[in-house]
């Protein structure tokens, strides 16, 4: 099958120089050339051509064929046997019309090397030259005939010193007299040199054909541009290599932001577009800004220790002015100012003096609420501690999104249409279900939908801040606030099922993550 008009300019596009000259040269060695004459031809070096050849052979346009030879020369010894004789021909030779002689005789009436005299007899006989008969060499009637005549391996030694190397293939086996005179050498040690070599044939394809017919432009084609080139400004003249957007290459893993840190991000474009200032706090917080000023009474179940991380140093925290802890103080022991019966208890400034890791972000927003005057909107996002048993859906520390607005005619209604814009921003459905919270009346918690488990997950707490809560901090207006979990909400966004994947240093499914989700980050 040969490639189309469109296809053929393309591949030609993309050749590299050195592949061209090889497609010049075998066009004119005819279509088929060993390496070596093409390095001849296009004055290339051995290596460009063959790195040449195997693209032209990968992209089809010609095809190496690679011949393994044996490369066949004679030793020094070898040689001197081709000059000489071999052994038992010097002994023949050296014996003339003599039909029989002792072996021990033989050293002092032939010309023979003492070394050469074992050798010379063995092969006498196993020529069938001579036999040994109780100590005497009798010369056979072959003997006599062959002292005329070479012998297989005789007529080999003479080719192999006038050729100086023959090459054979290692592949056929041929019983010719060449062979069966190479084999009788080679038996001997030390005559003979076989080596092996490689030759290589390259034999243009049809397609190469196709190429080479549509003519090959040797203009230089540029594939990298260096420093040399704009320096001297020969960059203008070249012509350069397109790019071939669907080679090969490497995969690679750009780095991305963490999808969570998106998320966040995106969570924080949300507030920030719907008005809302930003605002922070710490992650050791005093038990005071953590629990009491949100009206929690000291003995309740969350400031358990098997609840909250109680921390040792600083086992206390400062306290804010004797002012606003004494009218915490009030409205718990008996509701201050109120109207309230407050907790009914002796508060003790020690337990609120305890350092805690913050269990949630309302106390960015008591913080807040006591250092500025309404109106007001804030949120805060931050992360927030729990003593929680890992599993999919719990992790003792994870991230919440904060929020409050106070203003003169905020209500209840306002804190439901926040939220659910807010959530409707991020793309959920959201509902609202009665709730308890010790800082907050009304108090609701909110859910949002999951269409794949077609059910509502819990995300959530929100409420009117009671005065309880907003009398020692000095608010007059009313105050909505809410606290919502970020690592669910990612969770449902990311399509993963469990919360411990956003905090695995394995890296699989992170991967798979588009680079950018469009998330503006600052
Ligand atoms: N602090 C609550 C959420 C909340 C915030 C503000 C008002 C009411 C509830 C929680 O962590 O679950």
């Amino acid at each position: 099958m040969t490639m189309n008009a469109d296809k053929i300019d393309k591949v030609i596009d993309e050749l590299h120089i050195n592949e061209k000259k090889v497609l010049k040269g075998l066009e004119s060695a005819g279509l088929e050339a060993i390496p070596e004459e093409i390095v001849e031809t296009q004055k290339m070096n051995i290596k460009a051509v063959m790195s040449a050849a195997g693209i032209l052979e990968s992209r089809g346009l010609i095809e190496v064929q690679k011949d393994e030879k044996n490369v066949v020369s004679l030793t020094d010894d070898g040689k001197q046997y081709a000059q000489e004789g071999l052994p038992e021909r010097k002994l023949l030779k050296s014996l003339g019309e003599n039909k029989s002689i002792p072996m021990k005789d033989i050293g002092q009436k032939t010309n023979l090397e003492p070394s050469e005299v074992k050798i010379a007899i063995g092969w006498l006989v196993r020529k069938k030259w001579a036999k040994i008969n109780q100590g005497i060499v009798e010369i056979t009637n072959e003997g006599l005939n062959s002292l005329n005549t070479q012998s297989d391996d005789e007529q080999v030694l003479d080719k192999l010193m006038d050729a100086q190397k023959i090459l054979m293939d290692p592949t056929k086996i041929i019983k010719d007299s060449f062979n069966l005179g190479f084999n009788l050498l080679k038996q001997r040690k030390g005559i003979i040199n076989v080596k092996k070599d490689s030759q290589y044939l390259l034999k243009v394809t049809e397609d190469g054909k196709a190429v080479i017919d549509k003519g090959i432009d040797l203009t230089y084609t540029v594939s990298q541009l260096t420093h040399e080139q704009l320096k001297t400004g020969s960059w203008k003249s070249l012509k350069f290599r397109s790019y071939d957007i669907n080679a090969e290459h490497p995969e690679t893993f750009p780095g991305k932001i963490h999808p969570l840190t998106r998320i966040i991000e995106e969570i924080r474009n949300v507030f920030l577009n719907m008005g809302f200032t930003e605002s922070s706090g710490n992650i050791l917080e005093s038990a005071f800004w953590n629990f009491d000023c949100l009206f929690q009474p000291q003995d309740h179940a969350a400031r358990e220790m098997q609840d909250t991380f109680y921390i040792k140093n600083p086992q206390y925290s400062k306290l804010p002015d004797n002012d606003i802890v004494n009218r915490v103080k009030d409205v718990h022991e008996h509701g201050g100012s109120t109207g309230s019966e407050g907790w009914n208890y002796s508060w003790d400034r020690e337990v609120a003096k305890q350092s805690v890791l913050r269990t949630h972000t309302t106390c960015v927003s008591a913080r807040f609420l006591e250092e500025y005057e309404p109106p007001l909107k804030m949120f805060s996002v931050g992360r927030v501690f729990r003593r929680e048993t890992i599993t999919y859906k719990h992790l003792p520390e994870f991230h919440q999104v904060e929020g409050i607005v106070a203003a003169e005619d905020i209500n209840y209604k306002n804190l439901l249409g926040i939220i659910e814009e807010f959530y409707h921003k991020l793309g959920f459905k959201v509902r609202f279900r009665p709730a308890y919270f010790p800082y907050t009346y009304l108090s609701t918690e909110c859910e949002i939908y999951l269409p794949q488990k077609e059910s509502w997950i819990e995300l959530g707490g929100s409420g009117m801040f009671r005065p309880e809560v907003l009398e020692p901090l000095g608010v007059e207006t009313p105050v909505l606030a809410f606290g919502l979990g970020i690592e669910r909400l990612a969770m449902l966004k990311l399509g993963i099922s469990d919360i411990r994947m956003l905090y695995k240093s394995d890296i699989g499914w992170l991967r798979d993550l588009p680079v950018s989700d469009g998330v503006k980050l600052k």
